[in-house]
């Protein structure tokens, strides 16, 4: 039988907030989460975590840390706000071997530096920090990626958007950069009310494991065709796709009518579009 796993007594974190002085910065996008059940179902939704590594970016006073440690994660966590430390130090004691933080911008830090074997990234970040490094994660020519999977919070408008479908008017850059090689999918949503500060709007997690790479496109030139696409996504591709050299020789030779507007375009007919500029 496996040895349980690691349940250490934690104060709650509302106190773990009021003794380290953690009021939260309005200019570090911090909006806590408190509620231990949220916390420990949004753990699970990597799926086991026992003895997996696992990077959390962000992880403030350590709420979702202290749900993946108890999961049994390796977590190794990067976090810019430096009065979160001796919180998330105190974390690494309860959970012996098991936590390490590292001060920095997760912007500008290696991960791939981080691990030698697939790690599972979890994170609940501002809004744009938590757009510009999924968008970075997802836009690697190598594939598949150094990640194994990725749940994220985000605003429910954006996490629309990453899992919206063609025809939708969520549906654009986005979606295709999440889907073209990679299963995205929306595994909760999460009320305002769940953070403190609340913030406006309501939030959702995302989960993206990576798929198989279609072979003979380049993540490059699928950008390429996307941004000119949906750069003017209520005009014809006629229209949008011209300053792209071989474009519209590219939807004659796949049979895509030029009259079609972007958002009308499957995942699969971009990336067809991509493949025959690629060569
Ligand atoms: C929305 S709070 C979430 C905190 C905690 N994970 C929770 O769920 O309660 C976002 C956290 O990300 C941190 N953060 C913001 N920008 C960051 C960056 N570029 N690199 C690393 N951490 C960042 C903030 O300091 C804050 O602790």
């Amino acid at each position: 039988m496996s040895e349980p796993l690691p349940n250490p007594d934690l104060p709650p974190l509302r106190d773990v907030i009021a003794r380290h002085g953690l009021s939260a910065s309005k200019a570090l996008g911090q909006n806590f989460l408190f509620d231990e059940q949220l916390l420990a179902r949004i753990a699970a939704i990597p799926g086991k975590l026992r003895d997996r590594p696992v990077l959390e970016v962000g992880p403030g006073p350590g709420g979702l840390t202290r749900a993946l440690l108890r999961a049994g994660a390796r977590v190794t966590a990067i976090e810019m706000d430096r009065r979160c430390l001796p919180a998330l130090a105190e974390l690494s004691e309860a959970f012996p071997g098991q936590l390490t933080v590292i001060e920095g911008d997760a912007l500008k830090v290696d991960i791939r530096a981080l691990f030698d074997e697939p790690f599972a990234i979890v994170a609940n970040l501002p809004y744009n920090v938590g757009t510009a490094l999924f968008t970075g994660w997802l836009s690697g020519e190598t594939w598949p990626p150094a990640w194994s999977s990725l749940t994220l919070m985000f605003q429910q408008e954006v996490a629309q958007r990453i899992v919206a479908e063609a025809g939708s008017d969520a549906y654009g850059r986005l979606a295709v950069l999440a889907q073209w090689r990679s299963q995205a999918k929306l595994a909760m949503k999460v009320h305002r009310s769940a953070f403190t500060p609340p913030p406006k709007v309501m939030s959702a997690i995302i989960h993206v494991v990576p798929g198989e790479a279609p072979e003979g496109v380049s993540m490059r030139m699928l950008e390429r065709v996307t941004e000119a696409a949906f750069g003017q996504r209520r005009k014809m591709l006629r229209q949008s796709l011209k300053g792209l050299p071989g474009a519209l020789d590219a939807l004659a030779a796949l049979g895509i009518d030029e009259q079609r507007r972007a958002e009308t375009l499957s995942v699969d007919e971009f990336v067809a579009i991509a493949g025959v500029l690629t060569r």
